[in-house]
């Protein structure tokens, strides 16, 4: 066993250095059901829409809530670069955020429950992908080495078996699976019902299809990379912030040698959206993501980029000279990823002049 300490980890781990990030443009009532896992959490709450629009917090809570408004004063011109009437909005809350680990969860997941009928803590389970390496240059076929009950398999090299810090956790769902609209479309029944008591690294130059519904990461070491994107109104795309953030961070995570978990934990996932609008607001995405991943998929960052901050500005230059082919919405996309980072580090300067730089 690797020698992790994770029972240390009680019903509220490290409640001083997680916010709690939430996208709104409907309601918090669910966070009723969030009561026993996040009232020792702070909540970062962006509401998306109309600012005019009073959003009700349930008691109880300690919370900021942001809304476009908030934004437009705090950013000044390079608001445009967060989306409006997209989920992508929720990126601002992890710029003002002042804590270690970020974790984001969409305001239609509710508390899923294991095989044992145990109400899952997806904090707890977060914290501990987050709190132990991730195994991204060699596959452990009995999937994570670190957790309780599990360990490294024969012919496993025991040089490798440090593993690299982790970076992000991507959480996973019961009932309604994130599923693009043309397959909503065609399954408007499907519905996951298999929990899978796993957790993996993704490897190391493997893209994946990051879903911003239940899912955490450690905002020192990659929150500049989490920019999720332009989408929304006055914009040919939505429905694809996560993607994007997903794809963006994930080569940063693999150039500055951090590491990618996807699995436990699971949220249950209640509100199917409609497919048909769906289809509206992403259908360019399906088309493009065709030129997007093979773009993350080849593209090599310099040894100078040797923090989250100078990758991404790196990545906003080769977005414009290669993506703007694809479509002229990229030369913009690259700006506003230049803004994004603008403002991160006016709102988040190094400390000390330090940043956290590659391993
Ligand atoms: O204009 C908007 C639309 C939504 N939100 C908030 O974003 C969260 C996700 O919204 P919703 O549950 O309606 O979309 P899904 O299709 O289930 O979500 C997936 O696809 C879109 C995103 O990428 C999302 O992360 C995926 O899970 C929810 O909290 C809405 O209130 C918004 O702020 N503005
Ligand atoms: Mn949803």
């Amino acid at each position: 066993m690797a020698g992790y300490n994770l029972e240390a980890i009680e019903a509220a781990p490290l409640k001083e250095d997680v916010d709690i990030v939430i996208p709104t443009i409907r309601s918090l009532d669910f966070l009723e059901q969030w009561r026993p896992f996040l009232k020792h959490y702070h909540l970062i709450i962006v509401q998306d829409g109309d600012p005019s629009i009073n959003i009700r917090v349930p008691e109880g809570y300690d919370y900021e809530l942001y809304n476009r408004n908030d934004i437009n004063r705090i950013l000044g011109p390079r608001a445009n670069c967060i989306s409006y009437k997209d989920g992508g909005c929720r990126c601002f809350g992890f710029m003002v955020s002042k804590k270690k680990y970020i974790y984001t969860i969409d305001d239609d997941c509710f508390v899923a429950k294991d095989p044992s009928g145990k109400e899952i803590n997806v904090i707890a389970q977060h914290i501990k992908n987050l709190e132990t390496p991730s195994t991204p240059h060699y596959f452990n076929t009995l999937y994570d080495p670190f957790r309780d009950g599990t360990d490294f398999v024969r012919g496993y090299p025991f040089s490798l078996r440090e593993g690299v810090t982790t970076a992000i956790s991507h959480g996973l769902w019961l009932n309604i699976p994130d599923y693009d609209a043309p397959t909503q479309l065609v399954k408007p029944r499907e519905r996951n019902i298999r929990y899978v008591d796993a957790v993996m690294t993704i490897p190391k130059g493997v893209l994946y299809p990051m879903c911003g519904m239940n899912l955490a990461f450690n905002r020192e070491l990659i929150g500049p990379a989490m920019y999720f994107g332009l989408m929304g109104e006055g914009q040919p795309i939505s429905r694809y912030d996560d993607m994007w953030a997903g794809w963006a961070a994930k080569v940063v995570c693999d150039h500055l040698g951090f590491g990618v978990k996807t699995g436990l934990p699971y949220v249950w996932h209640s509100k199917a959206s409609n497919p048909f609008v769906n289809l509206k607001k992403e259908h360019k995405g399906l088309h493009w993501q065709e030129d997007m991943v093979p773009f993350f998929q080849n593209l090599r960052l310099s040894k100078e980029s040797d923090t989250a901050a100078k990758c991404y500005m790196e990545l906003s230059n080769m977005t414009k000279e290669k993506l703007t082919e694809v479509d002229p919405y990229f030369e913009k996309l690259a700006d506003a990823m230049v803004a994004w980072i603008e403002a991160w580090e006016e709102l988040n300067p190094p400390v000390d002049g330090k940043d956290v730089k590659a391993k």
